[in-house]
């Protein structure tokens, strides 16, 4: 992809992989340790300037010794300190054992820690080592520190932060600020460990970007860097039929309107023509309701068979208010070799029937998008849901090889991969983007860009980050109708900032 380090995720085994492939290059593994400690102590006195004391909690591995490196800088710049160790600190090992014999002063036992009004955490009880669930020592600890309210400064990860799935082992701090090295981890994006980071410093310890490139799997942050080359051919002066049509598919009278979202968030994000594809019933309705939208009635599956015989017609959005059955199921597989966003409803409705669908796709080799929220991908790959090994990316990753579709795992903390591996994980979501109607309108954003002639995982990617901007530009009490007003245009200047990570 050819993008800035910044936007790379590495999984914790591949970050010890690069750590390892850094000292077999020549670097010695504890300058690498002490710049991580170094990083630490200088972001604690510049975020907390007027704390009274730093507490410095060790753990019994590396993450350990960035503390103790932490601690002696501290102790050198003239700071109160004091240092707690969790386990016997004789029984060190490497570079953490010399970072802790380079640190002069005293170490107490963790269980003895009681916080102190004024006191700073420094948390480097456990890192990416993190191999299970805390143990109560460290979990009692955790409480303390928390009821205090005392502000923490997390080494790597919040201890007991899983770095890979963001998952909480038995407990975790929650800090105001972390301090990773190299790349981000999945665990700071996804929930529920992007909520325990506060901010996050990707500090660089000075290992060479080659080195960190060849371990770096396709996981990215999902920023414009991953599908900007794809999104500067529209030109807004084109040919509206160049600019792509899409078909949005209504559902019956009574549940029209999240179709209707659908379709005007398509022009506004840049659709050319946009038409509304309407059952009979539901003409007078939607009619009443739409300007710059055109209208098709469209009954049977015959009437679709011909219409599609339309080549211009770029982008199809099946799902939303449509009706689960049997008629979902025949439309979405008579649209499986065109570029296609299949949601909710449409979704839903393979859940007895999914080798169907997943079969047609791989066949027909459309650009499909599926766009599930926990509840529907829990439908459809039950099996990959129930599996408490798997992290969030690793179930949109097993769930887009066994359709052959982009996977779009909504939430929070959407994940978008494609068949091939390619994963995104996107970090720019307001809170309030949960909004009822949001997703209708996501599902619009992607259809237009399929109708621009994106690929399925670069359309999917960059609508969730407009969708993103959306909630942002919109404010808080956005509403479906404000997010559609504020999708921002596709025009990515050089003046606005990449690869920023809202966390
Ligand atoms: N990568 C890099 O480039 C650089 C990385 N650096 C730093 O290294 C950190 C990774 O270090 P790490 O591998 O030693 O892991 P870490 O988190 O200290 O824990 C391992 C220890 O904890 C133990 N243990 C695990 N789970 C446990 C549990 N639940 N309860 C109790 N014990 C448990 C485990 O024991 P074991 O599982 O073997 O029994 C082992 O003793 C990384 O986060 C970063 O801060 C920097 O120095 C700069 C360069
Ligand atoms: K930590």
């Amino acid at each position: 992809m050819g993008e800035a380090l910044r936007d790379l995720l590495v999984t914790p085994a591949e970050m010890a992989a690069i750590d390892e492939d850094a000292v077999h290059s020549g670097i010695e593994s504890f300058s690498l340790m002490r710049s991580a400690g170094m990083a630490v102590s200088a972001a604690a006195l510049r975020l907390f300037p007027s704390a009274s004391r730093f507490v410095v909690l060790c753990g019994p591995g590396n993450n350990g010794g960035d503390g103790y490196v932490a601690a002696a800088a501290l102790a050198e710049s003239g700071a109160s300190l004091a240092v707690f160790a969790l386990g016997d600190v004789g029984k060190l090992k490497g570079d953490a054992a010399r970072a802790r014999a380079a640190y002069a002063g005293e170490i107490q036992a963790i269980g003895t820690y009681e916080p102190q009004a004024g006191d700073v955490v420094i948390d480097a009880l456990f890192g990416a080592g993190l191999a299970r669930d805390l143990p109560d020592e460290v979990q009692e600890a955790i409480r303390r520190v928390e009821d205090s309210r005392r502000p923490v400064i997390a080494v790597d990860l919040p201890s007991g932060i899983d770095g890979r799935s963001g998952e909480i082992r038995g407990a975790s701090f929650t800090a105001a600020h972390t301090v990773t090295f190299m790349a981000a981890k999945p665990g700071h994006l996804l929930l529920p460990g992007r909520t325990r980071c506060g901010t996050l410093e990707v500090f660089d310890i000075g290992i060479p970007d080659r080195v960190v490139r060849a371990r770096a799997g396709d996981l990215r942050i999902n920023t414009p860097a991953v599908w900007q080359q794809h999104a500067s051919g529209l030109d807004p002066a084109t040919h509206k039929y160049k600019r792509g049509h899409l078909a949005v598919f209504s559902g019956p009278q009574i549940s029209t309107g999240a179709a209707r979202l659908s379709a005007m968030a398509g022009l506004n994000a840049g659709a050319g023509l946009v038409t509304l594809v309407s059952p009979p019933d539901a003409i007078a309705a939607n009619a009443a309701h739409l300007t710059a939208v055109m209208l098709k009635e469209m009954g049977k599956t015959g009437d679709l068979a011909a219409w599609l015989k339309d080549r211009r017609l770029g982008a199809f959005v099946l799902g939303p208010g449509f009706g689960v059955g049997k008629k979902a199921r025949a439309f979405a597989l008579m649209l499986c070799g065109r570029a296609l966003v299949l949601d909710a409803d449409a979704v839903t409705s393979f859940k007895e029937r999914r080798t169907d669908l997943f079969n047609t796709i791989a066949m027909e080799g459309g650009q499909v998008v599926m766009t599930p929220h926990e509840g529907e991908f829990a439908r459809l790959f039950p099996e990959i849901a129930a599996d408490t090994a798997l992290s969030k990316i690793e179930k949109a990753q097993a769930a887009a090889k066994l359709s052959h579709a982009v996977i779009l795992y909504k939430g929070p903390d959407t994940v978008v991969a494609a068949p091939s591996g390619r994963t995104v994980v996107n970090a720019n979501a307001p809170p309030w983007l949960a909004t009822a109607g949001s997703g209708d309108v996501l599902t619009g954003i992607i259809g237009a860009h399929l109708a621009q002639g994106m690929p399925a995982f670069e359309a999917a990617a960059a609508a969730v980050w407009r969708h993103g901007e959306a909630g942002t530009r919109a404010g808080q009490g956005a509403t479906a109708e404000t997010l559609v007003a504020n999708i921002p245009p596709f025009d990515y200047s050089a003046t606005r900032p990449m690869g920023r990570v809202a966390l």
